[in-house]
Formats: C-alpha cells, structure tokens, sequence
C-alpha cells in the first residue's frame, strides 16, 4: 500500500495584517504596524502549494479563518449591529479589536496535533485542535479549526477528532509546532517526539526567564493519552528556555524532522544526548541521521532571522529528500553557505528549493508553520473531502478567488471599515462551495 504525508497548507485569509499580537515572536514585533498585502500573501502560499504538488507531493488546503471575529467581540459586551460591534471595539478597546482581526489561522502547523493510524491504538488517524491558550488572538482559533478539520477528514471509519485541551495555560497546546514523527516509512509505526517549553506545575523545574512557554509537558502527555500512543515510542523532549528567551517560541524554529532524518540546532533542546540517544533507541535498528548545526555554522540568531530550521523536509522517493526553505535563508550568506554543503553531505536530503513566503515570515511564519502535516495510507487518503486538494485547476480556481475578493493592500486602521467585513464573509462563503466543507463559519452556523 503506499503511504503519503499530504501537507495542508494555511491559506491566508483577507484580513492578514501586521498587529504585533506576538510577544516573544521577534518578527511579529519588528514589524508591527507596517502595511500588509493580503492579496500577495495569499498567493506567496498558493505559489509554494502548487510547487510542493509540481514537485509530486500530495498537497491540501486548509481555508482561513473568520475575521474580524464578531462573536469574540460580543463575548466581550460589546453591542449592537455588526458595524456598531466593530466601530465600538476598534474605539474603545483597540488592541482587541485587532487581536480579533489577525489572520493568525494560516499557520496551521499551530491548527492541531495529528497523529497518524500506524502509532495511534485503535489505527485510526487522530486529531486534537490547538487550544493556543498563550495569545489571545489564537485562542479564538480551536473551535473552528476543529470544524474544517472535520469537513476535510469526516469519515469516522478512519479518522477520530478530539476535542481540544481545557483553555488554560496549564494545558498550553500550540498543535504539530511542537511535534514531530520520525519513521522508516509514513505507514510504519514512527517515534513521535512531543517538545515543550516548560512544566505546569513545577515551577522548580527550568523555564524561560524573558518570552513565554507556550506548551507544557502536561499538555502535551494529554495528546499522546488522548491518541492513544505507545509510550515505547513516543518521546518527550524539553526545549532549551535559553532559545525561546532568545525568540525560538515553537520548537519548528530550531528543529524539523521527516522520516529517518532530525535536522536541528545544538541548542535546541535541554538534556540532549540522553534524548537522542532514547529516540534512537525507540526508533530501532535503523539507520536515523541527527543532522546537528552547530553554534559556530549557524547562530540562534540567524536561525531565528533567517527561519533555517522552519523549513520542510519533504521525500522525494528513492530516500531522497528537498528541504524547502524560505528566501530569507538564501539571502544570509552564512545560511546559504550551509544549506549548499549540506546537499552534498551523504544524507538523505539532496535538494533545496527557495520559496518567497516573505508576507508570512514578516509575522514569524515560514514554510513549516504554514503547513500541516497529515501521513495517510492509500484509504485514509480516499476518504479525504477531495475538493481540499491541490490540482491545476485548483489553483485557477483559488488564484482568482483571491483576485476577486482580497486587497492589495491593509493597514492596521483599515480594519475597522465593516465594508472588510462584508468582503470577507462573503469571500470565505464563497471558499466553503469551492472547498466543499459546508457550513464551518460562525456567520453560516448563525443564520
Ligand atoms: N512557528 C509556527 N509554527 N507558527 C508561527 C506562528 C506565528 C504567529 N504569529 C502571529 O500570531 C502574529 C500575528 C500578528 O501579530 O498579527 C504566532 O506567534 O503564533
């Protein structure tokens, strides 16, 4: 039977603007307040989608979220009709209302935490939403997250949605961010490594002092009870606090694996060798290759500027592997140079392929936070709402949606004006038939 891994890329809804929403997230707060092009970005990841499908990959699309986010609002007291919601809240409680406002949905390695049927005990394929409980403009994501991933995945015979986390910092749960599968091959039972930022409830233990640590262990030790994974071959690895002081706030900014290979930073993780050396183990016999960069290859803070270890390390076949990296790595000298020697290095990964998704990384998202990352055999495949993925005439298809309804051009104070509202809602009603996901929208469960 063949085994693919199908990535589910965000596709970035039309409010994408740039808020500074993110503590912790250098990019978010560099380049807050500076004028966004939803229209760009969009395509920027349309454009990366159907490279991936060129290159021969399964690829999905994962819609946007609904924004601004009028219900959130409402919660919040704030009266009347939707313009009247709106006008207040961008009046009274700016920071808000543009938390309400982010399109924050289209990293959607942050969407869930997906674990595939060969790991999980009842062979099914699982899904937890991210409650994203850290920033406030993320919590509003897990519900609805939770209702597309149903539309795309509804057939219970092969794939089981759970509920997400309590929503509470004690179960801080930022999805497949903070996860990764290593295999022999996608049907394979693989290791599945959970890295988290802190403890909950011992505050005796190692934490950052300056930027927070989103994931706990508790919340990640929930997932893998919740999927029902095999303890001999799941892996818990707490990240180094000295890197997400230094603005690594997912583990997918200092590390990224794929099958049989762990690409990752010296300083990414706390207790190292003794981790490596349990993965190795739990993984068997097999041949695993750590790809280790070192402080002197590659600073934190080039890895962190440039998005190095946000790439995606896709397979190619033949156990060849592409990493597909973000222009800001060919830009950098230091990591251009690197990248170039290490397709010569006998590993499994022989190719990089650049791809400009520069209105996403200028919100501290790359290439891997924009996907999502599902292994499915031939019949978890089959069941997969078809019309969520990638094809020539998909891409048509959503390239002139996006010419129809998005703006070239958003500031910060644009996004008070209901006329986006109206656009966009009618935009993503439109998405829904395209997409064939029914009615996953506040506005549409509402009417
Ligand atoms: N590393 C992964 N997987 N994802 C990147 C998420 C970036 C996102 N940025 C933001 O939410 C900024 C939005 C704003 O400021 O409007 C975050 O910090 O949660």
């Amino acid at each position: 039977m063949r085994n693919v891994e199908v990535n589910f890329d965000g596709l970035v809804g039309p409010t994408h603007n740039y808020a500074g929403l993110s503590y912790g997230n250098v990019a978010s707060l560099s380049n807050a307040r500076a004028t966004s092009s939803p229209r760009s970005a969009a395509k920027q990841g349309l454009e990366k989608m159907k490279a991936l499908h060129d290159l021969g990959m399964v690829q999905g699309v994962f819609a946007p979220h609904q924004r601004p986010d009028i219900a959130a609002l409402r919660r919040l007291g704030f009266t009347g009709t939707d313009a009247d919601v709106l006008q207040r809240a961008a009046a009274d409680a700016p920071e808000i209302f543009q938390a309400v406002c982010s399109a924050s949905s289209m990293w959607t390695a942050n969407a869930a935490t997906v674990s595939p049927g060969a790991d999980t005990a009842d062979g099914r394929v699982h899904f937890t939403p991210a409650n994203l409980t850290n920033k406030f403009h993320r919590s509003l994501e897990p519900r609805t997250s939770g209702r597309i991933l149903q539309a795309m995945f509804s057939n219970e015979r092969y794939f089981k949605h759970h509920e997400h986390l309590p929503d509470n910092e004690h179960f801080g749960d930022e999805g497949a961010a903070n996860h990764t599968r290593l295999c022999n091959d996608y049907g394979h039972a693989g290791v599945e490594i959970f890295t988290f930022g802190r403890y909950a409830f011992d505050g005796s233990k190692p934490a950052p002092q300056r930027f927070p640590a989103r994931q706990t262990f508790e919340a990640s030790a929930a997932i893998a009870r919740l999927h029902g994974l095999d303890p001999d071959q799941t892996v818990y690895i707490q990240q180094n606090p000295a890197v997400i002081d230094q603005g690594v706030f997912h583990n997918d900014v200092i590390a990224v694996g794929n099958q049989n290979v762990l690409f990752y930073h010296q300083q990414a993780f706390l207790d190292t060798d003794a981790k490596l050396a349990e993965i190795q183990r739990k993984f068997g016999d097999h041949p695993l290759h750590f790809i280790e960069v070192k402080d002197h290859e590659v600073s934190v803070a080039d890895a962190v500027a440039t998005y190095l270890f946000n790439t995606q390390l896709i397979s190619l076949g033949e156990g060849q592997m592409a990493i597909i990296a973000p222009t800001e790595c060919q830009e950098n000298e230091r990591v251009a140079a690197y990248l170039a020697e290490l397709i010569t290095r006998d590993t499994p990964i022989r190719q990089v392929h650049y791809f400009d998704v520069k209105q996403s990384m200028r919100n501290g998202g790359g290439p891997a936070c924009l996907r999502l990352r599902v292994a499915l055999n031939e019949d978890e495949l089959a069941a997969v709402n078809p019309a969520v993925l990638m094809s020539d005439s998909l891409f048509e298809r959503l390239n002139q949606w996006v010419d129809k309804h998005y703006r070239d051009e958003l500031a910060v104070a644009d996004l008070a004006d209901p006329q986006l509202l109206t656009e966009t809602q009618t935009a993503l009603d439109e998405l829904t038939q395209i997409l064939k996901l029914g009615s996953v929208y506040p506005f549409q469960l509402e009417g």
